[in-house]
């Protein structure tokens, strides 16, 4: 069966990197590039079908930041592609960067210089602007519109026949700090990429939870520093030629300087070779090259799962390289002391507990009391139908103070026609069955110690004029710490 790709972004820098070396190794793959100038997809196209001639390469119109385009991007290649195989998220933008070099100098001469080039924490500030939806740019591009596609194309993601993965492309600069449910689409701070990488993070474990038993897989991947149009925006160009040859010096020193858009394509890259269902849902897959130039990728622990590490570990030195020439080998992990294995009982007990503290909900209008609390992301044509958010989905192991499990995001229900409660397309029973799953079973060497954190979540309400038709997501402070 021939393997369908749809990459957003894919026109340049690491998604059109990806697209080359996705049909350098597959040359059947069915690759859907999804662009929001058409001019540059067209050339993208082209390009690659310089180097592979007979490939199969479509377009498809989308503006990741518009939730209409969304909707439409989605329906357009439903009608045209009756699976999905691998959906790469990878469209993404940081408006008018900004280095504080008050910053920058004060963390050249500290203890975390090598953590300050490979992460730029605390360095790096953008400008964000308001959509015409009501939404804050960076958040509607980086995750809302992602999250958006990847509901609409549940039917093909969530097929019994075969397992699916969701791949973003998230950074090294995805902090915690950055991110806070008290300014969720972070109004307020000047690190809105950073905070929406972060909060994909989030999503993507959220995604897991919700849909692993449905045959959907969710994984972050962290490209490195790579010189795209994305990099190149934050310096002025003879900045960039002038310290070239400092970054390529730094990057004997740390291996998440991968600086060729190829390079920062391996993670994404070593991803499709992956059974999806192998891949460890709390891991961020790390895009690394050594001081020598070879490629591999690396799992290593979120940021959204490391609050009790007081110490930086050195980068690269936590883990032995998953090393995308060894194709057949699983992603290999830190063996990590204290993880708390528990039954899932146990854990669904747990679950139970965690639940009356928090509620992050994205859920359609008019269901529940607090929904005037909301932000409406996008409303669709689709009927009503029940939501299927029962504990039940939740099937594998996760230690027992996950921060996740204090996140309870309500999926709400896009309510196709013709399709059971929760249940696959074409009422496919297998993967709706989600109470007969047993819990996913973890390698011995897969467990990695967590902590809750927690931040005084307010209830701010944020209005917004929608003015998009159909359903709506909404996304409620409803109660609680997180
Ligand atoms: N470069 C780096 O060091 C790192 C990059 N990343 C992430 O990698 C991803 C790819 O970025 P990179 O290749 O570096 O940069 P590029 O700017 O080269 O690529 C970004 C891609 O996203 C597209 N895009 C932006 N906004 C939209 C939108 N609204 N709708 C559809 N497409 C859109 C761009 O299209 P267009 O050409 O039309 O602008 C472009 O194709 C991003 O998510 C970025 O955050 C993460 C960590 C490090
Ligand atoms: C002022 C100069 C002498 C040196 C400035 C160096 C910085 C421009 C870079 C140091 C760390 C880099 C970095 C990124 C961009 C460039 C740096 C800030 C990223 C933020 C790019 C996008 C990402 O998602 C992660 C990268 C982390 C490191």
């Amino acid at each position: 069966m021939k393997k369908v790709v749809l990459v957003t972004g894919a026109n340049s820098g690491i998604g059109l990197a990806l697209c080359e070396r996705l049909l350098s190794q597959d040359a059947q793959v069915q690759l859907c590039l999804a662009c929001r100038n058409m001019q540059r997809a067209e050339a993208a196209r082209q390009a690659l079908l310089v180097s592979h001639p007979q490939a199969q390469v479509s377009l498809l119109h989308l503006d990741v930041g518009n939730m209409h385009s969304v909707v439409r991007a989605a329906e357009e290649f439903k009608q045209k592609y009756n699976r999905l195989d691998y959906l790469y998220l990878n469209a993404g933008i940081m408006p008018n960067p900004r280095v504080d070099l008050k910053a920058f100098y004060k963390g050249l001469f500290s203890r975390n210089v090598v953590h300050m080039f490979a992460t730029a924490e605390g360095i790096l500030t953008q400008e964000d602007k308001v959509t015409p939806i009501g939404l804050q740019e960076v958040f509607a591009t980086n995750l809302f519109g992602h999250f958006l596609l990847v509901r609409e194309l549940e039917p093909l993601l969530c097929q019994a026949d075969h397992n699916s993965l969701v791949i973003w492309t998230s950074s090294s600069n995805a902090q915690r700090t950055a991110f806070s449910l008290d300014d969720i689409q972070h109004q307020k701070g000047h690190e809105p990429y950073s905070s929406s990488k972060y909060a994909s993070d989030l999503l993507s474990f959220a995604l897991n939870r919700r849909y692993n038993s449905r045959g959907l897989y969710s994984s972050v991947i962290c490209p490195g520093l790579v010189m795209t149009n994305l990099t190149y925006g934050i310096l002025p160009s003879f900045f960039w030629t002038l310290i070239m040859p400092i970054m390529w010096l730094i990057r004997i020193f740390t291996n998440t300087f991968t600086l060729s858009p190829y390079n920062g394509a391996e993670a994404l890259f070593w991803l499709f070779m992956q059974k999806p269902e192998s891949l460890d849902p709390m891991a961020k897959y790390h895009s690394l090259t050594s001081g020598l130039g070879n490629n591999y990728t690396q799992p290593r622990k979120s940021e959204l799962d490391q609050s009790n590490v007081t110490e930086d570990t050195p980068e690269g030195e936590e883990h032995p390289p998953a090393d995308s020439e060894n194709k057949e080998n699983e992603a290999e992990e830190v063996k990590e002391e204290g993880p708390k294995e528990m039954t899932l009982d146990e854990w669904k007990a747990q679950q139970d507990k965690d639940r009356a503290k928090v509620e992050f909900n994205i859920r359609k209008a008019n269901e529940g009391t607090d929904w005037k609390k909301g932000y409406v992301l996008h409303k669709s044509k689709a009927e009503d139908a029940s939501a299927d958010d029962a504990a039940g989905d939740h099937h594998f192991r996760r230690p027992a103070n996950d921060i996740t499990s204090q996140l309870e995001i309500n999926f709400g229900d896009l309510g196709r026609p013709g399709r059971g409660r929760g249940g696959p397309r074409g009422g496919r029973g297998g993967r709706g069955a989600t109470a007969t799953r047993p819990p996913r079973e973890r390698r011995p060497d897969k467990d990695t110690p967590t902590i809750g954190g927690s931040h005084e979540y307010s209830r701010k309400r944020h209005p917004v004029e929608p003015n998009i038709p159909g359903t709506e997501y909404i996304v409620t402070p409803d109660s609680g710490v997180w």
